[in-house]
C-alpha cells in the first residue's frame, strides 16, 4: 500500500518567507511541497513560476516538489520547470493540445508526470495514457484559489479512480486537492486518496501563518489517517 503523503499548499503560506515557511512545515514532518502555478489565463489568479521553484532549490529545499500547473498553453514552462527542480509536474488535460505528448515531455524532461481533473472534468482523459502517469491529482475544489470548501462529489471520483488505479497493477500516486482538513481527511483516504494537498488547513489562508502550528496541524493529520485504511 503507498505511504501517505501530506503535501502543503505554498498558496497559503507567507510569501515573504517562503523558504522558511516551507522549511517549518517541512520540518513539522510534512512530506511534499505543493507548488501552484496559475496564469490569470486557464484560471484566474495569477502566481509563482519557475524561478520560485529554483529559489526554493536554491535555498536547500531537497524535499520532492510537486508542480500543479493551471496553464494554458501547458508545454512551453514543463522544460524550465524541469531545470528549476520540480520532481512531479502535473497539468490540467483540457489545457493541452495533446496530452499524450505533454505526459511524454515530462519524462523525457526527467519529472514524474501526472493529470489533474477539476470537479467536472470526466476520467475519461485517462484512457490510452494510463502507463505514461505517475500521479492522478483530483480537485475537490474549482482551481483558481486557496480556502474554497472541500466538494463533496470528489469522494465518488476518489473511490473510482482508486479502482482504476488498483486493476491497472501501475505504480500511480492518487492525489486529493481542495479543501482538505483535519477533520476531513481521514475519509478522504477511506475513499482512496494517498497523497494529501492541504493549504489553508495548514497555513492559514488570509490570516497570519503560525509556525508553531504546523507541529501540531501534521500531527493531527497524522493521526487522522493512521486510523483508516484505503
Ligand atoms: O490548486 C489549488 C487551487 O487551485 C490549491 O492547491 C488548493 O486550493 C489548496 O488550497 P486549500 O487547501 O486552501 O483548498
Ligand atoms: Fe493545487
Amino acid at each position: 500500500m503507498p505511504a501517505d503523503l501530506i503535501a502543503p499548499s505554498i498558496l497559503s503560506a507567507n510569501f515573504a518567507k517562503l523558504g522558511e515557511e516551507v522549511d517549518n512545515v517541512l520540518a513539522s514532518g510534512a512530506d511534499i511541497v505543493h507548488f501552484d502555478v496559475m496564469d490569470n489565463h486557464y484560471v484566474p489568479n495569477l502566481t509563482i513560476g519557475p524561478l520560485v521553484c529554483e529559489a526554493l532549490r536554491k535555498h536547500g529545499v531537497t524535499a520532492p516538489i510537486d508542480v500543479h500547473l493551471m496553464v494554458k498553453p501547458v508545454d512551453r514552462i514543463i522544460p524550465d520547470f524541469a531545470k528549476a527542480g520540480a520532481t512531479y509536474i502535473t497539468f490540467h488535460p483540457e489545457a493541452s493540445e495533446h496530452v499524450d505528448r505533454t505526459l511524454q515531455l515530462i519524462r523525457d524532461s526527467g519529472c514524474k508526470s501526472g493529470l489533474v481533473f477539476n470537479p467536472a472534468t470526466p476520467l475519461t482523459y485517462l484512457d490510452y495514457v494510463l502507463e505514461k502517469v505517475d500521479m492522478i491529482l483530483l480537485m475537490s475544489v474549482n482551481p483558481g484559489f486557496g480556502g474554497q470548501s472541500f466538494i463533496p462529489s470528489a469522494l465518488d471520483k476518489l473511490r473510482e479512480v482508486r479502482e482504476i488505479i488498483d486493476d491497472s497493477g501501475l505504480d500511480i500516486r492518487l492525489e486529493i486537492d481542495g479543501g482538505v482538513k483535519v477533520d476531513n481527511i481521514a475519509e478522504i483516504k477511506a475513499a482512496g486518496a494517498d497523497t494529501f494537498v492541504s493549504g489553508s488547513g495548514l497555513f492559514g489562508y488570509g490570516r497570519d501563518s503560525d509556525p508553531n502550528r504546523y507541529d501540531s496541524i501534521v500531527g493531527e493529520m497524522r493521526r487522522a489517517l493512521a486510523g483508516v485504511d484505503r
